[in-house]
């Protein structure tokens, strides 16, 4: 469904330049769902909007719901369905009409265009917000409303850039839902961009983790987990005693990634459910008063601080400073 060669893109902007992606190599499969993961400024955005026509690449080929994104722009367009971090509903317009509207600019009569919106807004728990101004819905109702839209055409393969961003943990979940059912009842690909770890982990057949504009890792959550070495342990003292903790853990069989902060040790074991009975022994006999410890398996988390050296609350915040420009469709 998508295949990306190389795909880069510069930005040059008062005599600066910026490579916001870097030579992306890239394969979808028809009906997958694919989480793009990384930090601010990792190259996401930049990555979909080139995927998606609405920036012209410096580099790289792709072909795109089986049209070449160079030479047919218009016929990738089509096919695939975009909703963008903002979405661009108009505040006073309705649900209905927005659907509507929707619909007729990408060239559905009147009646197949109502059509359309009435079997989107009743698949996406919207039936009863028809006549509702846009302005009135929920970060909730507002996201589904973003996704109906960019469904009117019926797009085998749809973009969906960080949906869930700014929703609370039910709308979250609920948003998770319909997108997987966008997959198993309707056979839609779906592409998506996040920041959230728990969000790829739950919802992704297959994840590609992207940081400074190129892809570091890609495989399944589970396969992704499986790259970090062992269980993580968090053991905590008290602060005087952080010293002589790190010691102590430091010694345990196979232990590796020892750091610690004051009262806090972080480690890694090969398996955290044996180390601990040694841990506490060791601790014991050190004179080492322990006040508390979690021993957690491999995260999400854990492969991206692996991969790039940074969590992914390190490189929250703002990217590189960057002068704006505005993109071209291709
Ligand atoms: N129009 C532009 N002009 C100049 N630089 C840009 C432009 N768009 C993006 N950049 C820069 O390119 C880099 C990648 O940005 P991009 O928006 O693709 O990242 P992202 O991973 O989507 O981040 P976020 O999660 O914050 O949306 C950043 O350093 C950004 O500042």
């Amino acid at each position: 469904m998508i295949t990306a060669r190389g795909l880069a893109r510069r930005f040059s902007a008062r005599g600066r330049t910026v490579n916001a992606v870097r030579g992306v190599d890239l394969d979808v499969a028809e009906g997958e769902l694919v989480g793009f993961l990384g930090p601010n400024g990792a190259g996401k955005t930049t990555t979909l909007r080139m995927l998606t026509t609405l920036l012209r690449p410096t580099a790289g080929t792709a072909t795109v719901a089986g049209h070449d994104l160079l030479r047919d722009p218009l016929g990738v367009r089509t096919r695939i369905g975009y909703v963008a971090q903002g979405g661009g509903t108009h505040p006073e317009c309705t649900v209905g009409e927005e659907l509507e509207l929707q619909g007729r600019l990408y060239g559905l009569g009147r009646a197949e265009a109502l059509r359309r919106g009435a079997e989107l807004t009743d698949r996406l728990d919207l039936a009863d917000l028809d006549a509702r101004p846009t302005k009135t819905l929920s970060g909730g109702q507002r996201r589904r409303l973003d996704i109906a839209l960019g469904l009117i055409h019926q797009p085998a393969l749809v973009f969906l850039d960080e949906p869930t961003t700014g929703l609370d943990p039910q709308s979250r979940a609920n948003l998770w839902e319909h997108i997987r059912r966008l997959r198993a009842e309707h056979g839609v690909t779906v592409f998506l961009t996040t920041h959230y770890l728990d969000e790829a982990d739950a919802l992704c057949d297959r994840i590609l983790v992207i940081d400074h504009g190129r892809i570091v890792a890609g495989g399944s959550p589970d396969s992704l987990k499986a790259q970090v070495s062992g269980d993580g342990m968090t053991v905590d003292v008290a602060r005087e005693h952080t010293t002589a903790a790190m010691d102590v853990a430091g010694r345990l069989p196979g232990a590796h990634e020892v750091a610690a902060e004051p009262g806090t040790v972080r480690l890694r074991v090969p398996r955290g459910d044996q180390a601990l009975p040694e841990l506490l022994r060791a601790l014991d006999a050190a004179g080492v008063p322990m006040l508390a410890v979690q021993v957690h398996r491999p995260t999400l988390d854990d492969v991206f601080l692996t991969l790039t050296g940074r969590t992914l609350r390190d490189a929250e915040g703002p990217g590189p400073e960057a002068p704006e420009e505005s993109g071209h469709a291709a």
